[in-house]
């Protein structure tokens, strides 16, 4: 049944329900939410059906309603009902096309018979008079190709997104009105539309223009990436990026010699569908992602800023203010950056490519992307590789997406190795003026004289000698490093000497060998800062000790002085994150990878349900104080949660192996009564997120440990249904377990006098199989004190599955999307719907609370 027929008969259901009660002689107030609901139902109709509103039938059909209840279960319309419905839709139209300038169409629904609406295009359906090109579509699903066209093509269109009635967020197609009255849907219909009906030859190329093979050949990628819109599994993205990138290895567009719509359909498809993990270790597809991000922007910001509207990523760089209430006139929590000029602000973020990035990063990567926005200034995104034998392109790619996946975009990406040379010219010179010598005192013994204030005995060697040494550590040589003459007799510890160069033979990953000796951080980070147009080198506090020599070098060097300002590292109860010790779990298997949802770093947590404009809230929320704090894990989830519960829809779900069935008497029956469906919002305090279909049966599925607290004679509600007044309850003698419950509807209940509210799922054979996953900390003590070993103190349970049912519509879940399960909390799916065997994976996402949502316990302490 499509939307508009299920709600047709939930419509025809509730008015017989009003009519009974009415033959009862119904009192006007128990009468009225049913009449509101009746209300509602005939919005939704009249929204689903393109603007035509519910019609009641002249004379009523008694006969036809008998028919229904009798029917044989079938697969599909017969000719007689689509006659009817031709005819229907006829009358529809003439009614649409009378009535020009309503509400918007959808377009047609066909039902594939697994709860998921095929769209066909439908030219009967209403047209709005517009005053100019309107593409309305479906927050879920942005029409990012069309969009990334109108800026191609500069084409004036307006973007409306509209919640949709009786269909899931994101399941229908965006669709085109033209001031003429004619319509299009599809993001791949409308932009390729937009590029053919441009003036401009080169616009009209990116559909291939009059080139047969050429416009084929792309057609042949927008297919591709129809087919392929909805989530894919992990493996099955992986695979199709290293396909991705066998085709691109000797191509520079996927398409002829210039940039198509082929290359903008698939950018937005891989940017929008988390691919961005794999793309990283690919160097072709990595390439071409780069070349169309700088050679068409149009592309990444069409991306970006739809996600925007999807409230999924951060908002695109250079487009207005900070989420979380900062921005404006003022920092807010960050401190102002000293001597400050707008316009003229540089940050950097500088990760070392050794690892993956963590919360931590995030801190600092955020905050340096506020600064650099606040005063309309800009981002170096920096890689600090001077450690060939710690970093890898595999780290550095990974990264690049994290960067990406917290909507963070440089407007500058370099390296330290790209100063190599200029590292070389000026240690040489330090060594030929005297300040510095090369020395081979071994490590633990210069560490102790270091300590202790004592020169080394290489300290007055001379000029000759170093500069022979240099030369030699230059070329690999491990005997001797490099030390500038600081003072050894100073207070300040990193100020006796410190090491600025090193030979290293390792091949490095972007320089291969023709380097062997590398500046060290004390060298580098004042050099690049300096050099780069560095303003204000934003560093953790832990760098303070070090900020005196890092004055003294770039004034030592003749560099410009750049001012540092610290702010505190960001450090969570039961959390490492170090590097080695993050290591540590991969390796003995505690973990599944580097993006395990119970792991800190960015992909951990994404995974795990927290929201980037949380991560981006709370940090900022936080701001750049130097006071270091150990964070509760609450008070993060808190702030997360209060996005998800304005946003995200709401389903029901039992757990499989203990659920309980409950026999409604007088329910319909789910698979001949036309009437075992209502429509009801998908928020309950937001209607504008539209509404969807909820399923009703003679027999639902209530948590066994509801079930568990059921007596006779008493009523409660079924959330969103309504009152079942409960006739009895059989036990297991043998184990005293509810076997099964028995009950009856009672329309007139009322919701507000019961006790038990209780969630449940009606017994359809489309239910959909879920995996409720929980999980915990992976440390088991909330702060390890110095000398305690993390090792010591790992949690032997940390993840939890068990298998459910929920609603059909969970069927439509992508991955990333988060839902409300009532009464049990946030979930984030982390694998959508395969078949009866692979079900809905879902995470639960914590919500700062110790204890679940409800009476309901999960597998786990709730964390
Ligand atoms: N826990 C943390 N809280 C805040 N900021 C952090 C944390 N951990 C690291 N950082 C900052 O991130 C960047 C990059 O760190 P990385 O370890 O990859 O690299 C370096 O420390 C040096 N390449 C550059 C130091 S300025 C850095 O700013 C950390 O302070």
């Amino acid at each position: 049944m499509s939307p508009v027929e299920e709600l047709h008969s939930a419509i025809l259901a509730k008015g017989n329900e009003i009519k009974e009660m009415k033959a009862k002689q119904a009192s006007k107030e128990a009468l009225k939410p049913f009449i509101d609901e009746l209300l509602a139902l005939k919005d939704a109709y009249k929204e689903a059906n393109g603007g035509v509103p519910y019609e009641t039938p002249v004379a009523p059909n008694k006969k036809v309603d008998k028919e229904a209840k009798v029917q044989p279960e079938r697969t599909g319309p017969s000719k007689k009902d689509l006659q009817k419905a031709a005819k229907k839709e006829k009358r529809a139209a003439a009614k649409a096309e009378a009535k020009k300038g309503g509400t918007h169409g959808n377009g047609g629904t066909v039902n594939a018979g697994v709860g998921r609406d095929i769209l066909i295009p439908n030219p009967t359906r209403a047209r709005p008079n517009m005053q100019e090109d309107t593409v309305f579509f479906s927050p879920g699903r942005p029409p990012l190709v069309t969009h990334a066209t109108t800026l191609l093509t500069k084409s004036t269109v307006t973007f409306v997104p509209h919640a949709v009635a009786s269909a899931p967020e994101g399941m229908l197609e965006p669709q085109l009105f033209l001031v003429d009255g004619t319509s299009l849907f599809g993001d791949l219909a409308i932009a390729r539309f937009l590029a053919r009906r441009s003036a401009s030859p080169e616009h009209q190329a990116l559909t291939g223009g009059s080139d047969v093979l050429l416009t084929s050949e792309i057609d042949q990628w927008l297919d591709f990436v129809q087919q392929y819109h909805m989530a894919l599994a992990e493996e099955e993205a992986k695979g199709m990026c290293a396909n991705l990138n066998a085709v691109l290895e000797l191509r520079t567009f996927l398409v002829g010699f210039q940039l198509s719509l082929a290359d903008a359909a698939v950018y937005t498809f891989l940017q929008t569908n988390r691919f961005m993990g794999h793309i990283a270790g690919l160097p072709h597809l990595s390439r071409w992602f780069d070349l169309i991000t700088d050679s068409a922007p149009e592309i990444a910001t069409a991306s970006s800023r739809v996600a925007a509207v999807r409230g999924k990523a951060g908002a695109a760089r250079g487009g207005g203010e900070e989420a979380g209430g900062l921005g404006g006139g003022d920092t807010g929590s960050c401190p102002p950056l000293e001597g400050a000029v707008e316009g003229q602000v540089v940050t950097r973020f500088p990760p070392e490519p050794s690892g993956f990035l963590h919360i931590g990063h995030a801190k600092a990567v955020l905050l340096n992307d506020f600064y650099a926005r606040h005063y309309k200034g800009k981002l170096i995104i920096r890689f600090d590789d001077t450690n060939p034998s710690k970093e890898k392109d595999e780290y550095e790619e990974s990264i690049v997406a994290d960067l990406a996946s917290l909507g963070v975009v440089g407007d500058r990406v370099t390296h330290t190795s790209d100063y190599f040379e200029d590292f070389e010219k000026m240690a040489r010179k330090l060594v030929e003026d005297g300040h510095a010598y090369m020395d081979n005192t071994p490590q633990e013994k210069m560490q102790e004289e270091r300590l202790n204030r004592q020169e080394s005995v290489n300290r007055n060697n001379s000029v000759v000698d170093n500069l022979a040494r240099f030369e030699a550590m230059l070329k690999g040589e491990k005997e001797y490093c490099m030390r500038v003459k600081i003072d050894m007799t100073s207070v300040n510890g990193t100020m006796r000497d410190p090491v600025l160069y090193r030979a290293n033979p390792q091949p490095h990953h972007r320089t291969g060998t023709k380097f062997k000796a590398y500046p060290t951080y004390d060298f580098a980070c004042p050099v690049v800062d300096s050099l780069e147009g560095v303003t204000h080198a934003l560093r953790t506090t832990e760098y303070n000790d070090r900020d005196e020599q890092y004055y003294f070098l770039q004034d030592l060097l003749g560099l410009r002085r750049v001012k540092i300002q610290s702010f505190s590292r960001m450090n969570f109860v039961q959390t490492e994150l170090s590097k080695r010790k993050l290591t540590w779990f991969v390796e003995q298997g505690l973990v599944e990878g580097w993006n395990d949802p119970r792991f800190p770093t960015i992909q951990g947590v994404l995974r795990r349900g927290v929201s980037v404009e949380a991560l981006r809230a709370f940090i900022l929320s936080q701001g750049a104080s130097r006071r270091t704090v150990l964070m509760e894990w609450d008070s993060f989830w808190s702030i997360n949660k209060k996005g998800y519960e304005h946003s995200s829809p709401r389903y029901m779900a039992v757990f499989a192996d203990s659920c309980v069935p409950l026999q409604v008497e007088n329910g319909p029956e789910s698979r001949q009564d036309a009437g075992a469906a209502i429509s009801i919002p998908l928020h309950p305090k937001r209607p504008e997120l539209g509404s969807r279909v909820l399923r009703l049966a003679n027999v639902v599925l209530l948590e066994g440990q509801d079930a568990e607290g059921l007596t006779e004679g008493e009523e409660v509600t079924l959330l969103r249904w309504g009152n079942v007044k409960i006739l009895s309850v059989e036990k297991d003698p043998a184990t005293g377990r509810v076997l099964r419950v028995r009950g009856r509807h009672n329309a007139a209940g009322d919701p507000r006098a019961t006790k038990l509210k209780l969630s449940w799922l009606a017994d359809v054979r489309d239910k959909v199989p879920v995996v409720l996953t929980e999980f915990d900390y992976l440390i088991s003590k909330k702060k390890l004190e110095e000398g305690e070993d993390f090792k010591d103190f790992i949690n032997p349970v940390t993840k939890a599955e068990s298998l459910g049912w929920a609603d059909p519509a969970l069927r439509n879940l992508k991955r990333g999307e988060v839902v409300q399960l009532e009464r049990r909390g946030f979930y984030i799916c982390d694998r959508p719907y395969m078949g009866p065997e692979k079900g809905v994976v879902l995470f639960m996402v914590p919500d700062g609370r110790s204890k679940a949502m409800s009476t309901l316990s999960g597998a786990l302490k709730h964390v």
